[in-house]
């Protein structure tokens, strides 16, 4: 089991991980998940011994990794493919780590098969591709049959079969009751792979739940309905009568509505009041993307906009249409409902979530931020404060916060 106990990172008068608190346990996969330049590497190298915390500590099986008796056996990490020795063939690169730690030559060639880089055991990684690479990496965290693995982000660049592969690895690993604890932004990727996830936003835990849980808490499930799609009277007409029976509704890319607030009999019988057709009637859960998404929205530093194309747009051909915008694209409200318990508030077809108040990450809906329910966040903690110096374990609640929904720089 790998423990954290208020860990805290400074770099100068920059915190990258404050007050950080969690257990990975054995036998599953955990997630470990937050936007660019949340802290998720800054806490990977610390407990793996290779940044020192500030404040806090991590334990692996309850030492520090470099107590640990005979770590490269007990840890394996993929942290940085790009870290090897270029001009090294990839056998000779685990080789070398093999004889470090007392590992037999013939486990290399066994992880080399495991890789499937087998056939090119033999050449130079300066010529490997990302893939490749990652593949190398994934070999050298498996060379001592650990039984905690840690990795950043191992399926960058990785083919299709690849990545099947490391989830299927990922899955087996934690299967025979190894801890694994793996870094992603592939969400869609971790839905698939992971068990239980911790999410990080600005250096400070704001989940440790299981996916499950973690998709209920920060998402509405919502029916998806289709009308004919030759008339479109008839999407209207539902659209208002379900507005009007305390539903909302929401256009779909595909022209379909996406509606919460009524459950699926009640949107059937109120077509069928309505005289209006129906395609389609489904039930859907969120994505964990969507939940991600609206649980995070207030800790993304680096967020994109709208391209405008200064000075390069050409004027539209008479009587064409601009194009519709996808969603998402210029609309950064655009996110999963928020589940009904933190106050049940769809997204507009705006994406202007409702009169919900900032929450601690400025995010409405945002666990902790209920619109109308004023529970407090039991995953929020105290914002990082700006002094150096230690960190107390555990701030005084009435500390006060730093703006976390504005970028770090203008705080
Ligand atoms: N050696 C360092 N010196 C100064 N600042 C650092 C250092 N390492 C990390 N940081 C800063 O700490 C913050 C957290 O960085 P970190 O790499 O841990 O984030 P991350 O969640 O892994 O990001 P990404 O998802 O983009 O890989 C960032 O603001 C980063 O600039």
């Amino acid at each position: 089991m790998i423990e954290a106990v208020g860990l805290t990172k400074r770099y100068g008068d920059k915190t990258a991980v404050y007050n950080l608190s969690f257990q990975v346990r054995p036998g599953a996969v955990t997630g470990f998940l937050g936007p660019n330049g949340s802290g998720k590497s800054t806490t990977m190298r610390m407990i793996l011994g290779l940044d020192n915390p500030t404040a806090g500590q991590v334990t692996i099986g309850g030492y520090p990794y470099r107590k640990l008796p005979n770590a490269p056996r007990q840890v394996g990490a993929l942290l940085d493919a790009k870290a090897v020795h270029g001009g090294r063939s990839a056998r000779n690169h685990l080789l070398s780590l093999a004889q470090l730690s007392g590992i037999p030559a013939r486990r290399v060639d066994e992880v080399l098969g495991v890789v499937g880089l087998h056939d090119v055991a033999r050449r130079r990684s300066k010529g490997f591709s990302l893939g490749m690479g990652q593949r190398l990496g994934i070999a050298a965290a498996l060379l001592g049959d650990p039984q905690v693995l840690l990795f950043d982000e191992p399926v960058n660049g990785l083919d299709p079969e690849g990545i099947l592969w490391v989830r299927n690895l990922m899955k087996s690993l934690a299967a025979e009751g190894r801890t694994v604890f793996v870094s992603s932004h592939l969400m869609s990727e971790m839905a698939l792979t992971a068990d239980h996830l911790i999410v990080i936003g600005r250096g400070q835990l704001m989940a440790d739940m299981s996916v499950t849980d973690f998709i209920s808490a920060n998402s509405a499930d919502f029916a998806r309905v289709r009308t004919p799609d030759s008339e479109p009277q008839q999407r209207e007409k539902l659209s208002v009568a379900i507005t009007e029976a305390g539903g909302h509704v929401l256009p779909e890319q595909d022209g379909a509505l996406r509606v919460t607030g009524l459950p699926l009999p009640r949107i059937s019988d109120i077509a069928h009041d309505s005289d209006v057709r129906l395609w389609e009637l489904s039930p859907h859960q969120a994505s964990l993307e969507e939940a991600y998404m609206r649980m995070t929205q207030g800790a993304v530093d680096y967020r994109s906009t709208t391209d405008q194309k200064a000075g390069l747009q050409q004027p539209l051909p008479p009587g064409a249409q601009p194009p519709v915008p996808v969603p998402g694209q210029g609309q950064p409200g655009w996110y999963a409902p928020p589940p009904p318990q933190q106050g049940g508030q769809p997204f507009t077809p705006q994406g202007t979530p409702s009169q919900a108040p900032a929450g601690p990450y400025g995010a409405p809906g945002v666990p902790g931020a209920a619109p109308g329910a004023q529970a407090p966040n039991p995953y929020a903690q105290p914002a990082p404060q700006a002094p150096a110096g230690p960190a107390p374990a555990a701030p005084p609640p009435s500390a006060p916060s730093a703006d976390l929904t504005k970028p770090e720089d203008a705080r």
